[in-house]
């Protein structure tokens, strides 16, 4: 039997039945089909059922329906968030084979391939709620921006899912703002895989797209690192434009903020490569974030007030029920510089956070950073 990850041959299509977990391709060789479910239904878990779902239905080796799970809160009474996000993606159709679930378990429970994309800090209950009730033969991949810190030290959240669930877990991060994805802006993405090339590139084909190019590399802590990291860089661009400090200035905390990230990964795991700050996960993410995502706008809406007002507060009010991930990242990776003492090492990400709780003013941010 060819694996499920078989490349296409040539004028294959998908056999459109829902019912059998088997296709005969050209060569009368039966393939397994892959059910896919999205966990998570936010502004970029949407897009990404959307991408997935255009590619189900042209694949032959995956079944044409995606489910999504959909946390309760948002569903509107009587309105299908399989056609379009209300809350957090308006305006865009998802596709018709998007299935929104709002119990989590019937969600995934038939799924081969979990993509998992909410919010970092619900990751470890979502973990617990499923551990036990998925398939045995389940291959994950996380486009989770964020990281958890234990008793032990730093865990990622794609180890935190292979942890709970005992699955393996790719990563897929890059410079990827929802919105533009949404209404199919070009842009490129990184999958980082640990061991298995095979695997990285059946994800590969699950997500690309024309206007949605991804590549694959075998590195994952480093991957998940850069998409976790920039967005506490990009609190600090924020704060340069509160402040109208103006592009250069803008350029040296991106500069400085990056080789941070570089230094934070490579003390964190050594097999971190160089080449991965150069892909879109790198470089390119922490580009786009710190000119155009939330974690910038939020952190320049806290340096114009001063740090007057609260990042709990400015969320709830520029976000409407979208999350940022910068501030509890910056908490979480200046947790590891204290207990490590590695703080005078990494002055940009311990100024973020200090300003972030208000031990510091945002004009801080220069005066700390250089050191
Ligand atoms: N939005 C973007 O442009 C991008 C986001 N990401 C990353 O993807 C991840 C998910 O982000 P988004 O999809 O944008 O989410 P979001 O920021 O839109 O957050 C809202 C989501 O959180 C869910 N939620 C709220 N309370 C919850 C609870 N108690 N338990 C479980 N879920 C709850 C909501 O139902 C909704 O699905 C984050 O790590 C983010 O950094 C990565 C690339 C781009
Ligand atoms: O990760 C992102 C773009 O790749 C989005 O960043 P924000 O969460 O700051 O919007």
């Amino acid at each position: 039997m060819a694996p499920a990850y078989e490349p296409l041959l040539a004028g294959e299509t998908s056999s459109n039945n829902n019912d059998s977990n088997i296709i005969i391709t050209q060569d009368e060789v039966p393939i397994n089909k892959s059910r896919v479910t999205v966990v998570g239904s936010g502004n970029w878990g949407s897009v990404a059922a959307k991408l997935i779902a255009s590619n189900t239905l042209k694949l032959a080796n995956f079944h044409d329906e995606v489910r999504m799970w959909v946390y309760e809160e948002v569903l509107p009474s009587g309105d299908k968030l399989s056609e379009e996000n209300v809350k957090y993606l308006p305006g865009i159709k998802l596709g018709n084979n998007v299935v929104a679930v709002p119990d989590l378990e019937h969600a995934v429970r038939d799924a081969n391939m979990l993509v998992f994309v909410t919010p970092h800090q619900f990751m470890e209950g979502i973990c617990k709620r499923i551990s036990g009730k998925i398939r045995e033969d389940v291959e994950a991949i996380s486009l989770i921006k964020g990281m958890e810190v234990k008793r032990e030290g730093p865990c990622m959240i794609s180890s935190l899912i292979t942890e709970h669930l005992g699955v393996n877990c790719c990563v897929l991060m890059g410079a990827n703002i929802a919105n533009e994805i949404a209404v199919e802006k070009f842009s490129e993405a990184t999958v980082g895989y640990k061991e298995n090339r095979e695997i990285a590139e059946k994800w590969v084909r699950l997500f690309n797209t024309p206007y949605f190019m991804v590549s694959a590399v075998q590195d994952v802590a480093g991957v998940e690192l850069c998409g976790t990291l920039k967005n506490v860089v990009a609190l600090a661009a924020g704060f340069v434009d509160g402040l109208e400090m103006g592009n250069n200035t803008k350029a040296a905390i991106m500069r400085i903020g990056l080789r941070e990230m570089k230094a934070f990964s490579k003390l964190l795991f050594s097999s971190v490569k160089d080449s991965t700050f150069f892909e879109s996960c790198g470089v390119a993410d922490l580009i786009t974030t710190c000119l155009g995502g939330r974690n910038r706008k939020c952190a320049e809406a806290f340096a114009r007030n001063g740090g007057k007002r609260s990042f709990d507060e400015l969320e709830a009010e520029m976000l409407q029920g979208q999350k940022l991930q910068g501030v509890s990242t910056a908490k979480e990776v200046y947790e590891v510089l204290s207990h490590r003492g590695w703080l005078e090492l990494f002055p940009l990400f311990a100024t973020v956070h200090e300003i972030c709780i208000g031990s510091l003013p945002p004009t801080s941010i220069v005066e700390y950073s250089q050191s």
